[in-house]
């Protein structure tokens, strides 16, 4: 099995106000990527940070930065989360209609790894033609909860997604996001995740690297039972 596990906090919990030091606690305490929730007010009800805080941010680490753009026009922001220094640009399946394929080809050629999410309520098979397209993305991103806001409960339904992804492709990186924590973790790991998000679980523990040590040995035991099942 080809995927690592990779840990990402998403960092909308942390402390905004002291963002770079929360961003270097987290790669101290073990964590793989930052998870930047990329909201504007639109396609959903938040806003939280844009291009200018990932380019301040990238001034103080070389950590990976996975950002998640939940925004209705992923392509007018390619050039500016590039720029900034974004790692990876993950866009929603549900506003990238008929121009997919220029918009990952966009984002591969802008120099960062495209990823595509989708909501709760969107059909996995949606996602199918950009895994497969002769350009296509490198991470499917199943939401666990409605996104918008961290704190909520994790949807266990969405599992049937991640082991249909994780059976269909084998050595993609499968991430899930919402409501991870160590009560979570073992269906998500034993359904097919690879690429874990939390955020209120990790910073709201008291030592947040024991949960983040926890989401990864969690996946590490569950990926050689991935091939096994029918
Ligand atoms: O993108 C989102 C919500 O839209 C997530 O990244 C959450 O921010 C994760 O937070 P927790 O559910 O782990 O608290």
């Amino acid at each position: 099995m080809g995927v690592s596990p990779k840990i990402a906090p998403s960092m909308v919990s942390s402390d905004f106000a002291n963002l770079a030091a929360e961003a270097k606690r987290m790669i101290d305490l073990g964590a793989n990527w930052l998870h930047m929730d990329i909201m504007v007010g639109h396609f959903v009800p938040n806003l939280t940070i844009g291009a200018p805080v990932i380019q301040s941010l990238r001034k103080h680490t070389d950590a990976y930065l996975d950002c998640h753009l939940m925004v209705t026009n992923p392509m007018d922001y390619v050039q500016h989360m590039a720029t900034a220094g974004a790692s990876g640009f993950t866009f929603h399946v549900e506003v990238a209609k008929e121009n997919w394929q220029e918009l990952v080809s966009k984002i591969k050629s802008a120099g960062m790894r495209p990823g595509v999410a989708l909501k709760p309520g969107t059909p996995v098979e949606h996602v199918y033609p950009l895994v497969e397209g002769t350009s296509p993305v490198e991470m499917v991103l199943v939401m666990t909860v409605e996104p918008g806001f961290g704190g909520q409960k994790f949807m266990p339904d969405m599992m049937d997604k991640v082991r249909a992804l994780r059976d269909k492709y084998p050595s993609l990186d499968i991430q899930v996001d919402g409501g991870l924590g160590p009560l979570a973790i073992d269906a998500a790991a034993a359904a097919g995740a690879n690429c874990i998000v939390a955020g209120s679980s990790v910073f709201g523990a008291p030592e947040p690297g024991d949960v983040i040590s926890l989401l990864r040995t969690t996946v590490e035991k569950a990926q050689p039972t991935w091939a096994l099942r029918e």
